[in-house]
Parts: C-alpha cells; sequence; structure tokens
C-alpha cells in the first residue's frame, strides 16, 4: 500500500512532521477504527479522524438528528433534522476526504453485535452516552483485545482515557460500578456546553492518531479531566485491577447498570398499540413544551404534586418528558399520591 499523489497533497502538512511522515501517514491509511456513536463527541472524534486519513472508519449509530442536537452536533444542518445520524455524517465526511473507506451501521451496539463488529477493527472509539454501552465497549474490547478511547462529558467537564491498550487497565478498574441511574442524569435533561465535546472529541481523535502513529504518550492508566469554566486540567493516574476478569459479555447491560426496563416504560411504538385508549401527560417545562409536544395535559414535574388533583382521568395515562426519565419519577409520584389507573411512562425521545 501507498500513498497515491493527490493523497500526497491532502495529507500534506503530515507528512512534512518528522514524527509522522510519509510512513506514519501511511500507517493511518492501513487503520482502521470504530466510532460509536454520532453524536456530540462523534462529530468531533470523525471529523478529525476523516482529516487525518485514517483509511477504514466504521460509525455506529441508530438514533436520528434532532434540532437540539444542532447546538453541539457540528457534522448537522436544519436540514438534516430527522435524518440518520450515521448515513448522514458519512455523506458529508466523504465530501472532507474522498479517500476513506467508511462502513456504516445503522444500529445499535448491543451485547449480540459487537464481539463481531470490534474484530473488524484496530481501535475503538467510544462516542456514546450511557453507562450500558461504556461497560459493553469496554468488555468486548477486552474480548477482542482492541484498544478503547474513552471520552464523556457533564455540563462543563469532561474525561479522556484510552482502555486496554498493551494490557493496561480498563473502564472497569476505573469505575468497578455504574451509578445509580437517578444520579446520572444525561445531556437533554441538564444540558451541556456545546463546544465542550468538540474539545473532548477532538483529544479522543488525538489518542488515535497517537497509536496508530507510534507517537507520544497514550493516556493509558491515565484519566484527563478538563474543566471548561475554569479551564484547569488534571492527569489523574490510576492501576491495573488483575482481579477483575472480563470473558464474556453480558447479555444486558441496560439490567446491569440498574436501568430496569419494568413493565411501565413504553417506546413510542409501543404507545401506538395502546390505540390511543389513554390520556396523556407532559410534565417538561413550559418552555420545551412550547417548542414541541404531542398534546396531552400539561404540569411540570416540579408542580405534580400539588397540580395532580387536575389529572381527573379513569383511563391509562402515559406520561411523556424529552428522554424518560422525568416521566419515570412523575409515574412514582403519582403512584405514592395513590393513582390507581394504569401509569406509563415513555422513556424514548417524542421526537
Ligand atoms: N449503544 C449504542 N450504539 C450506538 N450508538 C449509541 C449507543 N448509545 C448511544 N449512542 C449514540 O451516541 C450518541 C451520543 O450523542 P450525544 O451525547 O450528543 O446525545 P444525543 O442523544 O444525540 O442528544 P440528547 O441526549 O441531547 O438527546 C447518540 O447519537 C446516540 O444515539
Amino acid at each position: 500500500m501507498s500513498l497515491t499523489r493527490e493523497e500526497r497533497k491532502q495529507y500534506d502538512r503530515h507528512i512534512l512532521l518528522d514524527e509522522i511522515g510519509e510512513k506514519g501517514q501511511l500507517k493511518l491509511k492501513k487503520a482502521r477504527v470504530l466510532v460509536i456513536g454520532a453524536g456530540g463527541l462523534g462529530c468531533a472524534i470523525l471529523q478529525y479522524l476523516t482529516a487525518a486519513g485514517i483509511g477504514t472508519i466504521g460509525v455506529i449509530d441508530d438514533d436520528v438528528i434532532e434540532q437540539s442536537n444542532l447546538q453541539r452536533q457540528i457534522l448537522y444542518t436544519i436540514d438534516d433534522v430527522g435524518k440518520s445520524k450515521a448515513a448522514t455524517t458519512i455523506k458529508r465526511l466523504s465530501r472532507l476526504n474522498p479517500f476513506i473507506n467508511f462502513h456504516l451501521f445503522q444500529e445499535k451496539l448491543n451485547s449480540k453485535n459487537a464481539i463481531e463488529l470490534f474484530n473488524d477493527y484496530d481501535i475503538i472509539v467510544d462516542g456514546s452516552d450511557n453507562f450500558p454501552t461504556r461497560y459493553l465497549a469496554n468488555d468486548a474490547a477486552v474480548i477482542t483485545n482492541k484498544p478503547l478511547v474513552y471520552g464523556a462529558i457533564f455540563k462543563f467537564e469532561g474525561q479522556v482515557s484510552v482502555f486496554n491498550y498493551k494490557g493496561s487497565a480498563t473502564y472497569r478498574c476505573l469505575y468497578p460500578t455504574s451509578p445509580d441511574p437517578k444520579d446520572s442524569p444525561n445531556c437533554s435533561d441538564i444540558g451541556v456546553l456545546g463546544v465542550l465535546p468538540g474539545i473532548i472529541g477532538s483529544l479522543q481523535a488525538n489518542e488515535v492518531i497517537k497509536m496508530v502513529c507510534g507517537i507520544g504518550n497514550v493516556l493509558s492508566n491515565q484519566l484527563l479531566t478538563y474543566n471548561m469554566l475554569t479551564m484547569q486540567q488534571m492527569v489523574l493516574t490510576y492501576k491495573k485491577n488483575t482481579s477483575i476478569e472480563i470473558n464474556e459479555l453480558n447479555p444486558d447491560y441496560n439490567y446491569a447498570c440498574g436501568i430496569k426496563v419494568d413493565d411501565y416504560g413504553i417506546t413510542k411504538n409501543q404507545l401506538k398499540a395502546l390505540h390511543e385508549n389513554y390520556d396523556l401527560l407532559d410534565v417538561r417545562e413550559l418552555h420545551e413544551r412550547e417548542l414541541h409536544h404531542i398534546g396531552g395535559h400539561h404540569i411540570p414535574l416540579s408542580e405534580l404534586e400539588k397540580r395532580s388533583s387536575e389529572i381527573t382521568t379513569d383511563r391509562d395515562l402515559v406520561v411523556y418528558c424529552k428522554s424518560g426519565i422525568r416521566s419515570k419519577k412523575a409515574v412514582q409520584i403519582l403512584k405514592q399520591i395513590g393513582f390507581k389507573n394504569t401509569l406509563f411512562y415513555l422513556n424514548d425521545s417524542i421526537f
């Protein structure tokens, strides 16, 4: 394998670097990298890996673009709302760099597909936003013996690390158990500074480039934390826990992380199956409802207890919010108050 004339032109500023040169650029061309998630982190990771000339890039994400993603998911435009993230990413990035071979996976990474997928790549990069996927990616990376580049963001703070690099510590060494789901809200419930995933995702791409070219120090056994408000960075060291053994995947990472999909959580599709034989309750804030709603009565979660008498239904009640967290809480509150009708909450996005 060699670089074509056009590729040499495209990557000239890399080739000029003694640390990369034509040899390093060829390594980048030969590299195969899988990116989980094409959201906030994924957009930055994918943009820089594509620009850097990673020869084969897999993108796995089953989600569609929402207008509220545009504040940070910079590969997308307003015309893309409703379209597949993974497919749109690849379409856009093929224009940035026509020399890349993209693999499209419009599905969720899960216990059934992870091992086969990971086997086909050299490095895995996690741009997902949830604990079940992080533990799944970690375990699959250990089983398939691939380095995993981790990134996570929360409001104004981010973290980066590289797991399982030449036998280094893994996510389970750093975080042996997942937090209680009620203590780990996501961006759609608490917000996130738009620039943050751009920075953390770029740092993740940087780790990939270093590993492929064999330059610099890889962030293995180290966790970099970044605070956007104070601009303080720290690099914390952690050790491999040799007592942790990972030999097979857990069949249900949601359950393992305490996310119990009980009878009362339903999806948008299951809602359709109720054939409108229910009343709806929206527990989001007024400004969210004004932007978009799917009907029903409106009581923000914070006012639910004192205004519960407004809910006079004796039909089934389906409660909804943005992502299922507030509506789940609302169902618990209504049960405690003594509501006897069947209560459901919508556990996926209403958009
Ligand atoms: N198991 C998984 N397999 C594939 N993609 C995943 C998986 N888990 C999460 N993702 C994807 O990772 C991305 C994370 O993006 P981000 O953190 O910006 O959140 P979002 O879901 O796009 O936005 P918001 O939380 O504001 O609605 C999403 O596109 C999501 O679909």
